[in-house]
């Protein structure tokens, strides 16, 4: 299996998919009750003024719902959508085709937002609060700015990275929504409403099994969702109870806790290797065959998050759990038995201070 199951990202056949999935109202989003209420105070009250709403972004890890929020953003408003991405967007011009080709009340969302190109970023500024981009005509030291009125439109940002926005950009939204990591109870909520759509029989305990291995993540139950389907229909009875759910997952390799086979490839060489670490990243892949980009964008997010994999400034750790999780048992002497310095470490974003273990930090800035 070359595709990977419990991947966070989506390809091009799987966003076809998703699209068929996609709630297109905020009382069909299940979850994320606060951004939800947030969110609706003030689209009701951009339609009380019958104005366009005030700009919002959007962020959160990949697959929880941003681009299906503005999606719903437009929806609710009833105002059409266009869409364009921060990597589409690498020079002003770009930005400002886009700009002035709006209509009044349209919603811009433009997704990864942080990787929009410096120049571009400038000109969304004044768009954004001024409504307005200027236009520059001619070259070198003739060159002119020609100021271009544009219609009140609503931006939609989306980011899996908000801290790499930089400060002005985040200060002109006028609402941003940090979306979390759901609850198993919310992931069945969302199977059960997928199983409808695609017309699957799911049970209860069937719904529990695949929610409990989706990693806090609408997307990745639903993937699921359509792998064990397949099962069903192949091997089982066309049902989606809890033993098609198991045994379809088996096949592809996802555990218990959500773990696939590369997350599990990472942990057991880290113990079985490397005596539950210090480890560098680089050497941790070569070892699973793996490009390091991969390990540290798939696999680590969620192994910290999950309290399996420690990042200290010195290489990639063992904890407790994944001792456990593996069937092993820790060595005396290993690292996590240790006061271990769980501290920030090259640049990663997700700080495993919050790791178990980490109230021993003893790290470089701890
Ligand atoms: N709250 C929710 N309720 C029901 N389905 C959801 C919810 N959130 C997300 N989904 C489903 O999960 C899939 C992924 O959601 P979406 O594309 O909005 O994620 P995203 O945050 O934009 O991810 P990315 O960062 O990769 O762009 C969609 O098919 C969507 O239908
Ligand atoms: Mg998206």
């Amino acid at each position: 299996m070359n595709e990977r199951l419990v991947t966070t990202g989506a390809d091009e056949r799987e966003r076809a998919a998703e699209s068929a999935l996609r709630p297109h109202g905020l009382e069909e989003f299940v979850g994320q009750k606060v951004v939800r209420e947030q969110l609706s105070l003030v689209l009701d009250a951009a339609k009380a003024r019958q104005a366009p709403s005030d700009h919002v972004l959007f962020s959160g890890p990949p697959g929880l719902g941003k681009t299906t929020l503005a999606m719903i953003v437009a929806s609710e408003m009833g105002a059409p959508l266009r869409q364009s991405s921060g990597p589409a967007i690498q020079h002003a011009g770009d930005l400002a085709a886009v700009l002035s080709s709006l209509d009044e009340g349209e919603v811009l969302f433009l997704d990864e937002i942080h990787r929009m190109a410096r120049p571009a970023e400038e000109m969304l500024y004044i768009a954004m609060e001024d409504f307005r981009v200027d236009v520059v005509v001619g070259k070198g030291a003739g060159a002119t700015a020609i100021p271009l009125e544009l219609p009140k439109f609503t931006l939609v940002g989306a980011t899996t990275r908000a801290g790499l926005l930089p400060a002005p950009l985040r200060d002109r939204f006028g609402f941003t929504g940090y979306l979390d990591f759901y609850t198993p109870e919310e992931l069945v909520q969302v199977l059960r409403r997928s199983a409808s759509l695609l017309g699957v029989q799911l049970t209860a305990e069937g719904a529990a099994e695949i929610g409990g291995r989706s990693r806090g993540t609408p997307r990745i139950a639903n993937r699921l969702l359509r792998r064990v389907r397949d099962w069903a229909q192949v091997r089982g009875s066309g049902i989606v109870d809890r033993s098609a759910a198991r045994a379809a997952l088996e096949v592809y390799e996802v555990d218990e806790r959500g773990l696939d086979r590369l997350d599990r490839a990472v942990l057991d060489a880290l113990c079985r290797r490397f005596g539950g670490g210090p480890v560098g990243l680089s050497t941790l892949a070569v070892v699973v065959g793996e490009e390091a980009e991969t390990v540290e964008t798939v696999a680590e997010p969620f192994l910290v998050r999950e309290g399996l994999l420690g990042r200290t400034p010195r290489g990639r750790i063992a904890l407790p759990d994944t001792w456990g999780h593996l069937g092993l048992t820790p060595p005396r002497d290993a690292p996590a038995g240790a006061a271990w310095q769980l501290g920030p470490e090259d640049g990663s974003d997700e700080g495993p201070q919050d790791a178990p273990g980490g109230s021993g930090a003893q790290g470089p800035t701890g």
